[in-house]
């Protein structure tokens, strides 16, 4: 299997399998730069990136944006003078699916510097 990055989103719906405490780990070791956290019961990924101004930040949040309606899958993003925090989860399923560590991996690709 392609690491997370290269893999697609299944498509969201109601009931589909939440991450489980043993799939975790692994998915979280492939995304090192995020953090899981409990949101009311409801677990999220999230990670934050610091940027010099608020346009790089804008500019990080719009390309996040795209690669969100690219795959049908959308984050919370803040932005602020100077970071970006973005946060994964599945709406339908309250909480974390595969596509979630799919798309923070995806997000992750977006901060490596062009070829
Ligand atoms: C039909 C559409 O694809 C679905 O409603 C998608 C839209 N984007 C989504 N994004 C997230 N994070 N969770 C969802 O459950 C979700 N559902």
């Amino acid at each position: 299997m392609s690491g997370l990055a290269q893999q697609q989103c299944e498509s969201c719906r109601v009931g589909a399998p939440k991450v489980t405490g043993s799939e975790l780990p692994q998915l979280k070791s492939e995304v090192p730069e995020w953090q899981v956290k409990d949101d009311d019961g409801v677990l999220k990924l999230t990670r934050q990136v610091n940027f010099p101004n608020f346009l790089e930040a804008l500019e990080f949040g719009n390309e996040v944006g795209a690669l969100a309606e690219e795959y049908a899958h959308h984050p919370a993003i803040l932005i602020e003078w100077g970071s970006v925090t973005v946060t994964w989860w599945t709406h339908k399923i309250k909480g974390l699916h595969k596509n979630d560590f799919i798309m923070a991996a995806k997000t992750d690709e977006l901060l490596k510097p062009l070829p």
